[in-house]
């Protein structure tokens, strides 16, 4: 990115037009002053005085709490640390009759977002409605509610557990007097925080920009109309823009160009990606990939199997760009173990697309290794979602080994319920080791075998023949005889066609 053709004019757009450590779609929204207007206003006039008959209202029609959400803060230095950047939220969410424990675990997941993206959570409340309010997602009432639950913790920020229309968050932030984002903004937040490649990077980027675009209208209404043709310094087009022209749509123009370039730049990077798989596929290496919602421990478990760093955090996305390791059977066949970013329920779109880099890596495995966190309340609707996003890559049709990781935190009585929802399934714990040898076992198992049965004389001289089809294919007998090494084994076409030369009634012949 060139940030010196930027002048920085907008401060949310100038953000995501920013390569790198962007903070996704996320406007200051003025919020200490908006803070303290309400907390005048909430005393009086919002909050209702309550009796009898009010309670019971509540039970029918109030907001609903959802308990345990709040950032429990662990020591001091976690306290100093988090002040220094953290955001005061303040969760929303709406469901419809029958779903209040899916909406229940869907705030509790955006909350673990929330945290994740580097927030602190003082409150989550659902209203429950037939639909979400066209104009202002919760009820009109109900906002009313929340603006006084924001000005009495203080929070700066609410996030709705939804993609708002940009219309809707702009009438939520008119009325509750802070920023207002949604769950999208937060997993941009989170993935522009922690994508390392350079690839990643710029998907990330070009899903923001994608997100932001049709909301740029919200932040309008707070600039001015810049001054005919006046851009102070900005940079590319300046020629060709006519009196009057207004700084959305300039920042519009820019906002286009960039993701050109974006989109342009990872058509460029793509080559590399498919010759590394290509290469891969053509020395018939097979390949597995881990697969899981995120946090299940995908990461941890793939350091247990091979004993590889990889960065293990008790955070929702830590692993955003796939981690490729090499790794042997038991009987010595090598095959590469590939770890992935993790899945989440209402995956951004952008995202979906702008993920198919990992993404990919599953569509094209020879076995999905698909770990699910035994310990959450929701087991199966995270396979659900899982599978939902392996369908959508075109994977569904690969061999999937499903793992139950933490097992160590779940009872026996639980086991018996997982085991019942998916009877194939293998328990394991990461961190107690348990299990991971069974894994390995039925890795070796589920991989594919090569296909051909070759039958060589390999000459002494060459080794590395020898060394490769173990590796590569499967060794059924070796004998040593006068001329070499007499093998039999299978082995993909490819390689069958290649070592032909040493095929053993040619030589001996
Ligand atoms: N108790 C317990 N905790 C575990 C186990 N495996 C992983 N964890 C913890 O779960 C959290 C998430 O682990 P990761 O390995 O980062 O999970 P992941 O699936 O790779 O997550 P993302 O990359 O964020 O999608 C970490 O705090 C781990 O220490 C386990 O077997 N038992
Ligand atoms: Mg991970």
């Amino acid at each position: 990115m060139n940030d010196a053709e930027l002048e920085p004019t907008d401060e949310a757009v100038e953000r995501v037009l920013r390569a790198g450590d962007t903070r996704a779609g996320v406007t200051r929204f003025g919020a200490s002053d908006a803070t303290s207007i309400m907390q005048s206003e909430s005393d009086a006039s919002v909050w209702p005085s309550t009796d009898g008959e009010q309670f019971d209202r509540e039970e029918r029609a109030a907001l609903r709490r959802v308990s345990g959400l709040s950032t429990e803060l662990e020591d001091v230095t976690e306290v100093e640390y988090r002040q220094l950047r953290l955001e005061n939220v303040v969760l929303i969410g709406v469901y419809s009759q029958g779903s209040l424990d899916d909406a229940e675990n869907s705030l509790r997941e955006l909350s673990a977002l929330a945290e994740t993206a580097g927030a602190r959570v003082l409150d989550g409340v659902l209203q429950r409605r037939p639909h979400p309010d066209p104009s202002t997602y919760l009820g009109r009432g109900k906002v009313a509610e929340l603006a006084a639950i924001v000005a009495a913790l203080g929070a700066d920020t609410v996030v709705a557990d939804t993609e708002l229309a940009p219309s809707q968050r702009r009438a939520l932030e008119d009325q509750v007097k802070v920023k207002v984002i949604d769950r999208t903004a937060v997993i941009l937040d989170i993935f522009s925080q922690h994508a390392k490649s350079r690839e990643g990077k710029a998907q990330v980027e070009l899903a923001q920009l994608e997100y932001l675009l049709p909301r740029l209208r919200g932040w309008g209404e707070s600039m001015s109309r810049q001054a005919g043709g006046q851009v102070g310094g900005a940079g590319a087009g300046m020629g060709s823009r006519g009196p009057g022209e207004t700084k959305i749509e300039l920042d519009r123009r820019r906002i286009h160009n960039q993701m050109a370039k974006l989109r342009k730049q990872i058509a460029g990077m793509k080559p590399a990606r498919e010759a590394k798989r290509a290469n891969r596929r053509r020395n018939a290496v097979p390949s597995v990939a881990i697969a899981g919602y995120t946090n299940a421990g995908k990461s941890s478990l793939l350091n247990r199997i091979t004993g590889a760093g990889v960065l293990v955090e008790n955070a929702l996305f830590a692993t955003l760009d796939a981690t490729v390791r090499r790794n042997t059977t038991p009987d010595g066949r090598v095959y590469t173990i590939a770890d992935t970013v993790g899945f989440v329920r209402n995956l951004p779109h952008q995202l979906v697309e702008a993920f198919r880099s990992t993404l990919e890596e599953v569509g094209e495995s020879d076995l999905i290794v698909h770990v699910v966190d035994a310990a959450h309340p929701d087991p199966a609707g995270q396979i659900a979602t899982v599978r939902d996003v392996i369908g959508e890559v075109g994977a569904r049709d690969i061999p999937e080994l499903v793992v139950f990781n933490k097992a160590d935190l779940v009872t026996p009585e639980e086991r018996l319920v997982l085991q019942g929802l998916e009877p194939g399934a293998l328990f394991a714990s990461a961190r107690t080791g348990e299990g991971v040898e069974a894994i390995l076992d039925a890795i070796a198992a589920k991989l594919p075998d090569p296909a051909v049965e070759i039958d060589l004389l390999v000459p002494y001289d060459r080794g590395d023949v020898v060394s490769t089809l173990h590796e590569t294919g499967r060794v059924l007998s070796v004998d040593y005889v006068e001329d070499g090494t007499r093998i039999r084994a299978l082995a993909s076409p490819e390689q069958a066609a290649q070592l032909a030369v040493f095929a053993a009634d040619v030589a001996q012949a």
